[in-house]
């Protein structure tokens, strides 16, 4: 079965006759993380598993625009997704958005917000906790095996964002929506009654999403959508395999026409069409720091905007790993390891700096090559559980390729570890070590975003500059990790590189943050730190209105000192 019994399902589940809740409702209690699955060898999971992989590489899906409920692929240009682990397999052809679908999808989500908006919280809140428990049950292998597939990522990679962190988010949002808007004025003086909305914001709401996590990209559209807003999603072009399936799950939830509106397209034409409506009202965005601040002078530039738009982005990092000489050492040479090269490096949190001392460096490097001998890239849906697969596209690939021969030629830099790579098939690069010898070197301060480490060895007794230095290198803000066993070690980095990270691990990776325990984001460079997975991103989405009601009628117009 592909998605064509889901596709006929009805659009019109909108409630025609909204009724009053008749009861203080509120979340589930349970709401707690999604368990991960183990997929052990010879499991039903992985049998499962290899189904939905050879299912949906069985033929190559036509993935249409969704448009006010309405699925349109005849009549537009389309651009094909390949499996970035095997570039000549088409997983799937993608409708591209024209002028006038980006149009119409304005009109089907103010149109769609007259009812979503009014309708309750509990409503809403229904229809993501059962797209939470769709994705968790019956869609999960086919979940998996699209993130595998279209994303280049191996069995865990894909289970703990497209299934863990997915449903995490649907849920975890519903409890914090829930505890929202339980926030109420804490004084009513006598012969009045104050109480606060979460109006959704007026207009609607535009959700642009990355590539590399399905979980973000469900997070960008829904945490605005639960709260009552309607959005525009325009998908990364190589995570439409997954998105496509994640829109049609929350058809299949129960999500109204227009609700979300699903725009792949070209990104620029698709965003000028959006900004030209006065009735944009919110920019939801996860990507690189370039495009955000691009789209930020576009729309601080603008004045027609009806309301002022609220503006969230989540973008790159460049974020450190600082070891200190108490450090646990094979905790943290393996945690680097996976923070710097599982997902190939391509998480936003991925570990890609790091700061060794002296006196423990030449035993650090020896046993993190040891381990990264084990590790060979894999083509993601052969090997389920390989450790690294490709890197997501072309474009990347000379990316990351080409910082590598540069590093064959600077003499202040030396590769230590990999340095090759292959793209006659998929787009595969050996996790890379480099050595600099430059604190100030660009490889410490630039994002790479693929499988790229570079160290600085600092003299062992010059831990305090050394966090002085972490701090100034890069302009980003996102993720970083002191690893000591010395507390006042602890303490003094924790301080020094407060605003460093807006996500900061003491004894762990930078990578990993869960929902509900580590809410995520970072300020400088690397967004607005608005946090997803927690209430301070919901506030965000809403526009609160304060309500006084008086029950005293007045019988003079002095005032009592009048007398
Ligand atoms: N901080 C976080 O939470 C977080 C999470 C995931 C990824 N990221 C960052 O995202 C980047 C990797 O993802 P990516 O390669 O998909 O990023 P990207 O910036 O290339 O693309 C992100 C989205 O922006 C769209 N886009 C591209 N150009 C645009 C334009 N001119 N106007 C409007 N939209 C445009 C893309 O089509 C895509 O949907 C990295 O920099 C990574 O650090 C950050
Ligand atoms: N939340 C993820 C990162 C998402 C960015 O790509 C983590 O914490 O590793």
């Amino acid at each position: 079965m592909f998605l064509s019994k889901v596709c006929k399902k009805p659009q019109t589940l909108i409630s025609k006759c909204l009724y009053a809740t008749i009861g203080g409702f509120q979340a589930p209690l349970h709401i707690t993380n999604e368990p991960i699955k183990s997929f052990a060898s010879g499991s039903q999971d992985v049998i499962n598993l290899q189904k939905s992989l050879a299912k949906y590489q069985s033929k190559v899906l036509e993935v249409p625009l969704i448009i006010n409920g309405e699925r349109i692929y005849q009549g537009r240009s389309v651009r094909d997704q390949v499996n970035p682990s095997n570039h000549s397999q088409v997983l799937c052809k993608f409708a591209q958005a024209t002028k006038e679908d980006v149009d119409n999808s304005i009109k089907a989500a103010m149109s769609a917000k007259a009812k979503w908006g009014k309708m309750s919280l509990d409503e809403r809140a229904a229809i993501f906790l059962k797209a939470a428990d769709l994705i968790s049950t019956k869609y999960r292998y086919d979940f998996l095996a699209t993130t595998m597939l279209g994303q280049g990522k191996n069995v865990y990679q894909a289970e703990i964002d497209s299934i863990g962190e997915l449903a995490d988010f649907f849920r975890f949002n519903v409890k914090y929506a829930f505890e929202m808007y339980k926030q109420q004025p804490v004084e009513s003086s006598p012969g009045c009654w104050n109480r606060t909305e979460y109006r959704p914001l007026e207009g609607f709401v535009y959700a642009v999403s990355p590539f590399n996590f399905t979980a973000i990209a469900g997070n960008l559209f829904g945490a605005p959508a639960l709260l009552g807003n309607t959005v525009l999603w325009k998908p990364s072009a190589t995570a439409i395999l997954s998105n496509y399936l994640l829109m049609e799950i929350m058809i299949e939830a129960g999500l109204p026409a227009g609700v979300v509106n699903f725009i792949p397209g070209n990104p620029v034409q698709v965003t000028e069409c959006i900004l030209n409506d006065e009735n944009f009202a919110g920019l939801h965005f996860t990507g690189s720091t370039k495009v955000f601040k691009d789209l930020c002078k576009e729309i601080y530039s603008k004045d027609h905007f009806r309301e002022y738009p609220r503006i969230v982005g989540e973008t790159g990092g460049k974020n450190f790993h600082l070891v200190h000489e108490s450090a646990s050492l094979e905790h943290t040479v393996l945690s680097t390891l996976r923070g710097a090269f599982e997902y190939q490096g391509q998480k936003c949190s991925a570990t890609s700096r790091l700061y060794i001392p002296e006196r423990i460096s030449t035993e650090f490097i020896e046993l993190l090559k040891q381990n990264l001998e084990t590790i060979k890239t894999e083509n993601c849906s052969d090997n389920i559980r390989g450790f690294m697969g490709p890197v997501i596209h072309e474009q990347s690939f000379k990316k990351v390729t080409s910082a590598i021969e540069e590093a064959k030629n600077d003499p202040e830099l030396e590769i230590v570890a990999g340095g090759s790579y292959d793209s006659s098939k998929g787009f595969f690069i050996e996790p890379t070590v480099v050595k600099t010898t430059n604190p100030n070197h660009k490889f410490l301060s630039q994002e790479f975003f693929g499988p790229l480490l570079t160290y600085y060895v600092y003299p062992t007794n010059e831990f305090e500059k050394v966090c002085e230095l972490i701090d100034k290198t890069s302009a980003y803000g996102l993720t970083g990790s002191i690893f000591a066993q010395d507390r006042d070690a602890i303490i003094y980095a924790s301080e020094k590189l407060k605003y460093s990270a807006g996500n900061f691990y003491i004894n762990d990776k930078s990578t990993g943050a869960v929902v509900g325990q580590q809410s995520f984001g970072g300020s400088r460079q690397s967004g607005t730190c608005d946090k997803a997975g927690s209430s301070s991103l919901l506030g965000r989405f809403v526009s609160v209105r304060s309500i006084k009601e008086n029950f005293y009628e007045l019988t003079d117009y002095n005032y009592p000192h009048n007398f």
